[in-house]
């Protein structure tokens, strides 16, 4: 297995063949956060089969074990959570890496502990904004700071998080609305979430969270468009299988099509309810991809689509994609950035649209380019796609993949893929 720690720089060789076999993506990191997170609020024992163990998991599962939830761990796509029905005061802050999923949802979640819960992160979630949820979480009552408007976060929790009608702009992040959904089922009374602006980020995550919520026995209802009523019912254990991560799907469906391939991802797409399974559609497309692509309805997916896109026929826009600035990195500036260091002027940004310069005589060519990857799992796993058809294609730090794909390296191996690895 390639790890962060035994391997600093790795080398994609291109294949001479299609790429061929079998692999099934890891565990949905969207739903395992979420199952994680309901399990440890429910009272009872539950099983989670099909789970991601990566980096963001294990901070989620870390977390709820400090606040006094046990998980097992039988075996290597499992966990067996018991809770009490409530959270307790952790001795220590909570640190949740570069987790946007475990940050997002422990805040919220952490309302309803009896005394002061610190949410942390590295120094990336450092720089990512969690303001909107403190303000909607003040609103309802909650005692929380995040004096910079990033991670790390003081709530004052007092055993119990307030019932009431709570608006929340959701423009950078739909977490925040789901964050306060699931909380909202442990509250003291029915919580009404409205948003503010029409924007929200990918509303698949909101279904994700309400199927989730809804199979560990919670009572939450549409009330229109923009606003949903969680009633306070608590959780109840359930035993419940995860299906395969969407995101990590796309990187295998382009390669298949980079290469004339044909990769068994165990799971048909239109299987898949998490957003990023609307990218297959578009993939399928390749060579042939759109002009512009709106990447707001499947933004994991975007820079899959855009590595892609640099040997497509013809040029992409990609719209819809202003809240990539405030994911893992900037990746609207990594994904420009990089694909120019492959070829001068193959992407650039204008205002929050990243435009790629697609030129399909990149395959088959000479052209070394160390890519950085700002320590984001997405931009090493899209950029290694580049050098399924270009040689010299260093992909820096490929570890940083652990955070939703410890095993990404491994199976593009077993596909035939031979990597030269740097220590
Ligand atoms: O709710 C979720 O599981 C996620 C929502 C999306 O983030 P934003 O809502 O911050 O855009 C997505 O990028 C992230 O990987 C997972
Ligand atoms: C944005 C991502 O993650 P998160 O927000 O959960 O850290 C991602 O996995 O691409």
């Amino acid at each position: 297995m390639v790890t962060a720690t035994d391997v600093t720089a790795l080398t994609i060789v291109p294949p001479a063949h299609p790429l061929v076999g079998r692999v099934v993506p890891p565990g949905s990191k969207s739903i395992t956060n979420r199952a994680l997170l309901v399990a440890a609020l429910a009272s009872g024992t539950s099983r989670l089969t099909g789970a991601l163990k990566s980096d963001d998991t294990s901070h989620m599962a870390n977390a709820l074990r400090q606040m006094g939830v046990t998980i097992a761990e039988p075996d290597a796509t499992s966990f067996v959570v018991t809770g009490t029905g409530r959270l307790t005061a952790p001795e220590g802050p909570l640190f949740l890496g570069n987790a946007g999923t475990a940050t997002r949802f422990l805040t919220a979640a952490v309302a309803s502990v009896e005394g002061t819960v610190v949410v942390d992160g590295d120094t990336h979630m450092r720089k990512r904004p969690i303001a909107p949820l403190v303000t909607a979480l003040t609103a309802l009552g909650v005692d929380l700071v995040a004096p910079t408007g990033c991670p790390p976060v003081t709530v004052r929790g007092t055993g119990a998080l307030p019932g009431g009608r709570v608006e929340i702009d959701a423009g950078l992040s739909s977490q925040y609305v789901s964050a306060i959904l699931m909380a909202a089922a442990c509250s003291t009374g029915p919580v009404d979430i409205a948003l503010t602006g029409a924007e929200i980020g990918a509303r698949g995550y909101i279904d994700l969270t309400l199927a989730t919520m809804r199979a560990f026995g919670a009572d939450v209802e549409q009330v229109d468009a923009g606003t949903w009523r969680v009633r306070p019912t608590g959780y109840r254990a359930a035993d419940y299988v995860i299906e395969p991560d969407a995101s990590a799907a796309t990187y295998l469906w382009a390669a298949a099509v980079l290469t004339g391939g044909n990769i068994d991802l165990g799971v048909p797409a239109d299987a898949f309810t998490q957003p990023d399974a609307c990218a297959r559609d578009v993939i399928a497309r390749f060579p042939d991809m759109p002009a512009v692509i709106d990447g707001a309805q499947m933004q994991d997916a975007v820079p899959t689509l855009a590595v892609l896109a640099a040997f497509n026929n013809n040029p992409v826009r990609f719209v819809g994609i202003s809240n990539l600035r405030v994911k893992e990195c900037d990746r609207i500036r990594a994904l420009s950035t990089e694909l120019a260091k492959i070829r001068p002027g193959l992407a650039r940004e204008e205002g929050d649209d990243l435009i790629v310069a697609a030129d399909p005589a990149l395959a088959g060519q000479d052209l070394p380019a160390d890519i950085h990857t700002y320590a984001d799992h997405r931009i090493a796993m899209s950029f290694a796609l580049a050098g399924l058809k270009i040689r010299g294609i260093t992909i820096l730090d490929p570890g940083c993949v652990a955070k939703t794909y410890p095993g990404y390296w491994d199976a593009l191996r077993s596909l035939g893929v031979e990597l030269s690895l740097r220590g």
